[in-house]
């Protein structure tokens, strides 16, 4: 008995210690936090959980509330204890800056991913590490490097080409299926070495494919982020059992193995010397690069590998849906772009170079205001300067924001700001030409589909040659012979986000048919 009164009351005074560190916290927040005096609600400033509410509970509907937040607050508001967030186009330069100015990424953003992908250079956190760690990776996806093995982006286009013509007379699919194969084998024939063969498989099928498992990967970062411990529970868990709970994760995990199994192998005989045979790959740019060996071992190559794979199948594969959808739904502009396409390719199965593709105009508009629509990362993104104060003016507020503060943007709501893109949520491809058949580039500075500054997207090169090659080969091959099926714009139509963009929960996805 004596035992039990003196353990309910350390539970009691547990509790109560809780309680007043819980409170005391609070206070320190709402008064002598450096972001204090920041705008924003109170809840928000007090507990991560207001922004939990939003993105957990209320899946992905932080963005949607951020704006109304915006209307109420100004263009600075405090998010979440630590974070502010700007609704300010003309911030963009400062706050993703190049040159010298050092950019880190905030710790609570990249709690979400967990120690194994913390070995990537996308989640690390500090500026000088990521450096050098992007250094021997920006060789290998630079714009000579994609132009030389261009021929194999073209080759997967025809690939997916023959295979959408193949698809006759077998009723309707997502062609976001469709391109997440072509994507994947893409980014695995160039970065590994050897493609996936998504687009190679008996039958012709899309499914299954990597798509399920990003989707539902990205689902589960609310719930990371907040309680970052969950990782290291399934990490330790038999593969078998992570399988038997989530279908979608078993072709991820099967990839990964096999991915894991092939990187040792190339480390052993780049080890032996015999860096000759070796085919190009990212992991021999890493192993022969000038990094310590610490960053040259297999599971740190394991955590590159499977960056590339999540950032570029699925951010490609999206673009070029939403580029497919608007093209069948508005005839005028198909026809207009085949017209431009038909003078600059006379034979579809041989088409001109990445770099003669870009010089049509109305094909880039096409691109750009598909990927302003398809929005890359749509998710905000936070970057922290360590060692300046950034000083936001705009809107007849002028804040000094202290150094070491995360502060994001969303590109949604980037790219949906009336003032730069009027009618927001219309394909317009139009609004990117300057009426004397020139790009408008002063406003493609407001495009942050693939960020900006120190961390921009790596593989922004390669994505654009698929993008334009991919493009261009279903235009002029494909497109005259597809159809929509039961799919409206509500279909690709930003709704919410999981990092990346999703759309109604409804949506069957971007059902297409091949006609005779
Ligand atoms: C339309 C296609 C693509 C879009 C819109 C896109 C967008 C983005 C964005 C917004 C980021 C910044 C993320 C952040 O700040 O946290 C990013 C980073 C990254 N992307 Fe892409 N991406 C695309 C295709 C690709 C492809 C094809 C690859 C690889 C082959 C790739 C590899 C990466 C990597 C490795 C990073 C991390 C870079 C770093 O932090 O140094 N992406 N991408």
């Amino acid at each position: 008995m004596a035992l039990l009164t003196l353990s309910w009351t350390h539970i009691g005074l547990g509790l109560a210690a809780l309680i007043i560190a819980t409170l005391a916290r609070a206070v320190y927040r709402l008064t002598l936090h450096p972001l204090a005096k920041f705008p924003g609600p109170k809840l928000a400033a007090v507990s991560y959980k207001y922004e939990f509410f939003y993105d957990g509970i209320r899946p992905g509907t932080y963005n949607s509330h951020i704006a109304l937040l915006h209307a109420t607050y100004g263009p600075v508001v405090r998010i979440n204890p630590s974070e502010l967030h700007i609704s300010d186009p003309r911030f963009i330069d400062t706050l993703y800056a190049v040159g010298g100015r050092r950019r880190d990424k905030s710790a609570y953003f990249l709690n979400a991913f967990g120690s194994i992908a913390a070995m990537s250079g996308f989640a690390t956190p500090g500026h000088e590490h990521h450096r050098l760690r992007r250094a021997p990776l920006n060789r290998f996806f630079s714009r000579a490097s994609i132009a030389r093995l261009e021929p194999l982006v073209h080759e997967l286009a025809q690939r997916l080409c023959d295979r959408l013509l193949a698809w006759e007379g077998r009723g309707s699919f997502d062609v976001a299926m469709a391109y997440s194969c072509y994507t994947t084998d893409v980014i695995t024939a160039y970065c590994f070495g050897q493609a996936h063969g998504f687009l190679d498989r008996e039958g012709g099928g899309w499914e299954p494919n990597l798509r399920p498992a990003i989707h539902a990967g990205c689902r589960t970062l609310p719930v990371m982020r907040q309680w970052p411990w969950i990782f290291s529970i399934i990490n330790s868990l038999p593969d078998a059992l992570a399988k038997a709970m989530d279908p979608d994760l078993a072709i991820w995990i099967d990839h990964l193995n096999a991915l894991t199994a092939h990187i040792g192998t190339i480390k052993a005989r780049f080890d032996k010397g015999g860096k000759a045979d070796l085919p190009e790959s990212v992991f021999v740019e890493l192993l022969q690069s000038d990094l310590p060996d610490a960053e040259k071992t297999v599971p740190r190559l394991g955590a590159e590998a499977s960056s590339l794979i999540s950032a570029g199948t699925e951010t490609t594969a999206w673009t070029l849906s939403v580029l497919t959808f608007h093209l069948l739904d508005k005839p005028a502009m198909l026809e207009r772009l085949t017209g431009e396409l038909d003078r600059a390719a006379p034979d579809p199965k041989r088409l001109p170079p990445w770099a003669s593709l870009e010089r049509l105009p109305f094909l880039s508009a096409c691109i750009l205001e598909a990927l302003r629509l398809s929005y890359g990362v749509a998710t905000r993104l936070a970057r922290v300067a360590p060692d300046e104060d950034l000083v936001y003016e705009g809107k007849g507020v002028r804040y000094v924001i202290p150094r070491g503060t995360a502060v994001s943007m969303a590109n949604p709501l980037i790219h949906h700001n009336e003032e730069i893109f009027p009618e927001p949520l219309e394909f317009v491809p139009e609004r990117w030409l300057d009426g004397k058949g020139g790009r408008r580039r002063d406003l493609e500075g407001y495009l942050l589909s693939f960020s900006k500054g120190s961390r921009q997207c790596l593989g922004m090169n390669l994505a654009y040659a698929e993008l334009y090659v991919g493009a261009a080969a279903v235009v002029l091959r494909v497109l005259p012979r597809m159809e929509l099926v039961e799919t409206t714009v509500r279909d690709v139509r930003y709704h919410h986000e999981v990092f990346i963009p999703a759309v109604d929960p409804e949506s069957k996805g971007v059902r297409v048919a091949i006609k005779a």
